[in-house]
């Protein structure tokens, strides 16, 4: 059987939807990233899916993984360019599907080094991202350096995750860390204890590659994030006031969502040296509480 089927929208965005024995997802070329994944165990999709997302060409789709890639957050020295790079917004091409030994399915897609060569930023090179569907989830983001001068770039693979109520979860495994508070104007903090949730939150915690467990007893489930090739993990919720003033999240449906991104960031940018690859890879496990 042949677990994707392709579909076609009106606006030049081609979906993947991958249905095997373990899980159904989605993803777009649009982008290269999941916007959906739910394992036929789970009751519910564990990644965010956005009513609002828009699916348009020149607009990053805001659910699932969106990859933030050769900068993450604004570009340091262009304030004119868009937030997170552009990696989210170009054409991926899916060069292979196959299936594994346990039943799940694995989606190769790449990003020609084209799209770097005109953005104009001075980072040549490649993305390859292999994403393995079943009832876990795993992504693996490589990139090349095709020029012939080193780059430097940030990244993160930005999960929305689809969660019962913010101010019902609790994350664990970054007590102890260094972060940078973007809500507080980049000001410097550590960690104590679990991250709770009662205003809008958005940290980038620095140096750590710990696991991280976004807890949900609405759900009555974990969400097991276990990273390598990454040292920065970014939490985020925008709360009521900026989430109404996002176009594509609003006032509706903030509270069902809270983003865990496996990042490098701020002093974990990566440098590779011409025909360097460096690799980000991440696996979501999720288990009934
Ligand atoms: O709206 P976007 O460009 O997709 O960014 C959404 C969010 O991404 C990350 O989590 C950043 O830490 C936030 O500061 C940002 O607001």
């Amino acid at each position: 059987m042949n677990p994707i089927t392709l579909e076609h929208l009106a606006n030049g965005i081609t979906l993947v939807k991958v249905d095997n024995a373990l899980a159904t997802a989605i993803i777009s070329l649009y982008g290269g990233q999941i916007i959906e994944w739910h394992p036929k165990a789970q009751a519910t999709p564990v990644l965010w899916f956005n009513p609002k997302a828009v699916f348009e060409s020149g607009t990053p789709i805001r659910a699932g993984v969106p990859i933030c890639w050769p900068w993450f957050g604004p570009h340091a020295t262009d304030p004119t360019a868009n937030s997170h790079g552009y990696a989210r917004l170009c054409q991926w091409t899916l060069t292979s599907v196959s299936a594994t030994d346990n039943g799940a399915t694995e989606l190769v897609l790449t990003m020609s080094d084209d799209t770097s060569r005109q953005s104009g930023k001075g980072v040549r090179a490649t993305l390859q991202q292999r994403i393995t569907i079943g009832d876990s989830m795993a992504i693996d983001l490589t990139t090349t350096n095709t020029g012939d001068q080193d780059i430097m770039f940030t990244e993160a693979l930005h999960a929305y995750f689809k969660i019962s109520d913010i101010e019902q979860i609790s994350i664990t495994g970054l007590s102890g860390c260094d972060y940078s508070d973007t809500a507080a104007g980049r000001r410097r903090a550590k960690q104590s204890g679990e991250i709770t949730f009662s205003d809008r939150l958005d940290r980038v915690y620095l140096n750590t590659s710990s696991e991280c467990i976004v807890r949900d007893p609405g759900l009555e489930r974990r969400i097991k994030i276990t990273k390598t090739g990454s040292l920065s993990t970014v939490v985020w919720n925008p709360w009521l006031e900026t989430a109404t003033k996002i176009k594509d999240l609003g006032a509706e449906h903030w509270r069902e969502m809270v983003c865990v991104e496996s990042a490098n960031a701020l002093d974990n940018a990566v440098q590779l040296s011409p025909g360097q690859q460096h690799e980000i890879s991440v696996t979501y496990i999720v288990e009934t509480i």
